[in-house]
């Protein structure tokens, strides 16, 4: 781990070059190789029925190792949901490939759960059989189902809400079976795409550290969209922070918050083997995101999504990037 203030250990894309291995001698969980997305839009300049190329996405290279917890952050409509559809397997790159295990991805799978921000809840069942809902098309049995989507509610610590309809449930509650439900069928990856935007900051901060809690319980491997600085901090091993649109890896930054919030003379408090925040350390009186290092690392993600280099090229190749079709 590294000592408080080392915290720039940000390295620049592999934008251009061979897509050289981020962890070399393993397989990563997923694996992302220059991948470029493009979209067939209206051309409004062009004529009635003018189409254009659209650059979403470009030259996307970036490996995740299994049971890694990575952000990706980046200014509003620069790719990020593009690049969680396209790991999700419900659309495909223009070039470049993506890797599961060092198998290409052809399309949605279970081995995949997506939580998206709007919390996609069947209004006309209770949560519990919300959340048995993914373990019915895996053709798990009626009671088997029941004992998982429990022990996935209790997860979640909705237990006690198990019986209610999503409209009896806070916003908060509701983004809570949807994780609980994404979870259930036991996918390797779980994709989450802004999952806690739409909740006010106390609930959001709370599902963050359940959210770290439940990571550390299951071992999962997450890729968590957001377009919060701090959450992406917060949460995340790893920082990828992207670009402008089209979107690019600008950079990727190493976040080890070991220490940050220290409570007390020990030190101690606050520090977890995987460097990630411990929420456990707010009952003894830490506060990460008050930290030094904390602001440090904000500061880091800010630096790099602002005035950043890369910006400059992209906004100076703009015009080349919407071809005619
Ligand atoms: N199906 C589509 N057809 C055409 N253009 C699309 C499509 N999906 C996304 N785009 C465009 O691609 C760009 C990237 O969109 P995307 O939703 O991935 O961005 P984002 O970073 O998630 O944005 P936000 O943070 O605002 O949610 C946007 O300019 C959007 O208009």
């Amino acid at each position: 781990m590294s000592g408080a203030g080392a915290v720039t250990t940000a390295r620049p894309s592999a934008t251009g070059s061979a897509a050289a291995p981020d962890f070399p001698g393993s397989t990563p969980k997923l694996r992302l190789e220059h991948v470029r997305k493009e979209f067939i839009v209206r051309d409004a300049a062009g004529g009635r029925g003018a189409r254009k190329r659209f650059t979403a996405v470009e030259d996307f290279t970036l490996d995740v190792r299994a049971g890694e917890f990575l952000t990706v952050v980046g200014p509003s409509g620069c790719g990020k949901s593009t690049l969680l559809d396209l790991l999700g397997g419900l659309t495909e790159p223009t070039s470049g490939r993506i890797l599961l295990d060092g198998s290409p991805v052809t399309g949605p799978g279970l081995d995949r759960g997506v939580v998206f921000q709007q919390y996609a809840l069947l209004p006309w069942r209770s949560a519990r059989a919300n959340v048995e809902f993914g373990l019915e098309a895996k053709g798990v049995g009626r009671a088997a189902r029941a004992r998982v989507a429990d022990e996935y509610l209790d997860l979640v610590g909705l237990t006690a809400f198990a019986d209610r309809y999503p409209h009896e449930l806070s916003g908060g509650m509701k983004q809570r079976v949807a994780i609980a439900r994404s979870l259930a069928f036991d996918p390797e990856v779980l994709l989450m795409d802004e999952p806690f935007a739409a909740l006010d900051a106390q609930t959001r901060e709370s599902l963050q550290d359940e959210l770290l809690r439940i990571w550390r319980t299951t071992g999962k491997t997450i890729v968590f969209i957001t377009h919060g600085i701090e959450e992406s901090v917060y949460l995340g091993q790893r920082v990828a922070v992207m670009t402008p649109r089209p979107g690019r890896l600008q950079t990727v930054i190493d976040v080890d918050l070991a220490g940050a919030g220290d409570a007390g003379p020990s030190g101690d408090a606050s520090r977890t083997d995987d460097g990630t925040a411990d929420h456990s350390a707010d009952d003894t009186g830490g506060d990460v995101r008050s930290s030094a290092l904390f602001g440090r690392y904000r500061h880091e993600v800010w630096s790099a999504l602002h005035g950043s280099p890369t910006q400059a090229q992209g906004a100076a190749a703009g015009t080349q990037e919407d071809a005619h079709v």
